[in-house]
């Protein structure tokens, strides 16, 4: 079963990598300004540096980053704020090698993530970065840990190491009686669950979330976050977090807020 759904998982996997099924309506042309990362010579595990990001839609151009810069420290819990359009989503899929800007640089670990090739930005992806988006992206013909490990079976991991590697991350997620439970027979903060299983089971170098509770009441989002803040400070994970929630803000370490050319901080 799981073999089979190799294929479609890549298929998913690309085209949750590419954004195609993003749906965007707004054409208004933001101005951004950032609270950059301190100038604290800290060990940065992400530095980008001008990036600028255009759309074309039609004869219409978007300036979604207008030539921002960031640094991200290891170990840091970062969210990025801001108004709708702002640029957020933009930003954090510039520094997850999820698309690639118009100028600009990326650097992770000291790697200049700009020369990589497409292949080789994926097999890193893969291999050092985790996602966790808001709608989950859980394959719902695989349970539970069939959705962790297939990342790690991707990665060439034996049976033996990847199936105990899910085990034990759906148990440090709280799943730990949900091994072989469906998606649809979990709740929403479930599916969420293993959605960031699936994500940190690689021990990823950064965690990248989008907007990770935007479908979730406040309860449970904030046992969502109560999970990435339990993986920061027990585990020194990074994670780099959009959302629009003010309240959110306060599980984070730092805010690089985005808004139309106000720095509001
Ligand atoms: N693929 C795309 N094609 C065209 N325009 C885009 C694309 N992606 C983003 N944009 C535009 O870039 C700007 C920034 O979008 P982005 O999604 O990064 O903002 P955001 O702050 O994450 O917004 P939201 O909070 O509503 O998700 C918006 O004007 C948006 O319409």
């Amino acid at each position: 079963m799981v073999n089979e759904m190799k294929n479609e998982v890549k298929n998913e996997m690309k085209s949750e990598i590419t954004g195609e099924s993003k749906i965007v309506t707004n054409t208004t042309e933001p101005e951004i300004e950032v609270k950059t990362a301190t100038e604290e010579t800290g060990d940065i595990i992400i530095e980008g540096t001008d990036i600028v990001r255009t759309f074309k839609m039609g004869e219409v151009q978007v300036r979604a980053l207008r030539g921002v810069s960031v640094k991200i420290r290891r170990g840091e819990f970062v969210a990025i704020m801001g108004p709708s359009g702002s640029g957020k989503t933009t930003l954090l899929n510039q520094l997850g090698l999820l698309d690639t800007p118009n100028s600009g640089k990326v650097i992770i670990d000291e790697i200049d993530t700009s020369r990589m090739s497409d292949k080789e930005k994926g097999k890193f992806r893969l291999h050092n970065l985790g996602y966790v988006f808001q709608d989950y992206a859980l394959l719902p013909e695989l349970d539970a840990s069939e959705n962790v490990y297939i990342s790690l079976m991707m990665q060439g991991k034996t049976k033996e190491e990847y199936e105990a590697a899910a085990a034990e991350i759906l148990k440090a997620v709280g799943l730990g009686d949900r091994l072989h439970q469906l998606p649809s027979k979990m709740s929403g903060g479930q599916q969420q669950r293993v959605s960031i299983a699936r994500a940190l089971a690689h021990n990823p170098r950064v965690l990248f979330a989008d907007e990770p509770c935007a479908n979730l009441d406040s309860q449970t989002s904030k046992e969502v976050l109560d999970l990435f803040k339990k993986f920061n400070k027990e585990k020194g994970q990074t994670i780099v977090m959009v959302t629009h929630e003010e309240w959110h803000a306060a599980y984070a370490d730092r805010v690089i807020r985005l808004r139309d050319g106000v720095n509001i901080e």
